[in-house]
């Protein structure tokens, strides 16, 4: 089975190349840790508990679900904060991956690719051969996080100065998708790397 592992920064296509991705390729398997750390904020008693010692009865509901808004107020402003988060979530995004890999390869799926948001910034080896990035400009970035969120320029700033500027990403990827233009531009790139996997 192919492994690759997807990366980008915040609203640069990720998620928009996973599904222009399943489309192109019925056979792939697609693991989204955006996605991972959701289901664990919203039903895993475990985090709940170990986010409610870090953050306070405030970042939990009645429910038992971690309130991301909260959060993200919390984190973004404060890189320790974010480091514990993480510490809390990655380990079990981690293993949620290679479960998923694991399975996708005992179902004799051709192709894995995870969504690594944090890919090099923070490591996360899953046997990937190769790097793939999503890559627009920081003013694009900004403008599609704006549309789609509404967050305000100080948040987008600070969650933006939580990750390595695209420039670098570009510099470490293996090959680099360039989602500039309309989608359709980023599913022909998507297509012709299709047609490169045997
Ligand atoms: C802070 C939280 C609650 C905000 O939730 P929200 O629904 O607003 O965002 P979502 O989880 O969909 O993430 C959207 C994007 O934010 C950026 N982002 C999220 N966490 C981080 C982080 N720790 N550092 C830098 N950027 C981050 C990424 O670009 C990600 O794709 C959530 O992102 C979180 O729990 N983050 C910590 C876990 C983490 O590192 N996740 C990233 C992938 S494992
Ligand atoms: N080529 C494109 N043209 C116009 N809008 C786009 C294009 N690609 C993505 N978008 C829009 O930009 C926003 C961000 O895209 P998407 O959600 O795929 O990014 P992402 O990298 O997965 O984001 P996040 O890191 O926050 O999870 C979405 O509103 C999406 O519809």
């Amino acid at each position: 089975m192919r492994t690759f592992a997807l990366t980008g920064g915040i609203a640069t296509g990720k998620s928009t190349f996973c599904r222009l991705l399943e489309e192109e390729m019925p056979g792939a398997r697609i693991f989204d840790c955006d996605a991972s750390v959701r289901g664990l904020l919203a039903a895993d008693a475990g985090v709940a508990a170990e986010v409610r010692g870090l953050f306070g009865d405030d970042a939990v509901d009645v429910e038992g679900c971690v309130d991301r808004a909260f959060l993200r107020q919390r984190v973004f402003a404060d890189p320790a904060a974010r480091l514990a988060l993480e510490g809390v979530l990655h380990p079990r995004v981690r293993e949620e991956c290679l479960a998923s890999r694991a399975a996708a390869a005992k179902e004799g799926q051709v192709l894995f690719v995870a969504d690594v948001p944090l890919l090099f910034e923070k490591g996360f080896d899953f046997g990937q051969e190769r790097s793939l990035l999503v890559a627009v400009t920081r003013a694009t970035q900004i403008l599609r996080l704006k549309a789609r969120n509404g967050f305000d320029d100080a948040l987008m700033e600070a969650i933006l100065a939580a990750q390595l500027p695209i420039e670098e990403k570009m510099r470490r990827a293996d090959i680099v998708f360039w989602n500039e233009g309309p989608p359709e531009v980023l599913r022909s790139q998507i297509r012709r790397f299709s047609l490169s996997i045997p």
